[in-house]
């Protein structure tokens, strides 16, 4: 089940420029970048309990970030429900009809299992969730 609001991720054009944005003139803790090979997506975390703000930006230029700032610039990207069982509630939702971006959930950032629902499916949002690999 859905557990918590993970991350809140917001597409930046210049990476450096926002973790600078966010720690010095926010004032938010900077937990460091993480490349995500499997999501071609760089990403930086900035904890802010009880959730955290993920900047996402295009690794190696490609990846769906490349896609969404080339047609629309940055911007609020998605919203992340962490779940204690990513499994149970992509066969859940798939009963009720969402569409899923991929069939299985892949490996994000902090060694985390992800999946995204089409944006189709919730109102125009792209919700992703994850589930921290350490937990069953
Ligand atoms: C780092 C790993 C992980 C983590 O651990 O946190 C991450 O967060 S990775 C983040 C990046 N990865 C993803 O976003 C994967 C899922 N996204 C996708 O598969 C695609 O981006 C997409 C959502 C299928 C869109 O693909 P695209 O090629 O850009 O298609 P369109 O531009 O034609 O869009 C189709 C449709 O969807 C709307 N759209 C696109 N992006 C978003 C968005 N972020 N939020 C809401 N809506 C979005 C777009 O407007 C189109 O709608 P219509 O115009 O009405 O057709
Ligand atoms: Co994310």
């Amino acid at each position: 089940m859905i557990t918590a609001l993970d991350h809140i991720a917001i597409a930046v054009p210049d990476l450096e420029k926002a973790i600078k944005r966010f720690m010095e003139d926010f004032g938010l803790n900077y937990n460091g970048r993480e490349d995500v090979a499997t999501a071609k997506t760089s990403t930086a975390f900035f904890p802010l309990p009880p959730t955290q703000i993920e900047l996402v930006h295009p690794l190696n230029g490609e990846g769906p970030i490349a896609g969404y700032l080339e047609k629309r610039g940055g911007g609020l990207h998605h919203l992340c429900f962490r779940t204690d069982d990513i499994e149970a509630d992509v066969a859940r939702l798939k009963e009720k009809g969402y569409q899923f971006l991929s069939e299985q959930p892949s490996l994000g950032a902090h060694n985390c299992k992800v999946i995204f629902i089409h944006p189709k499916s919730c109102d125009g949002v792209l919700i992703e969730l994850s589930q921290p690999m350490g937990e069953h």
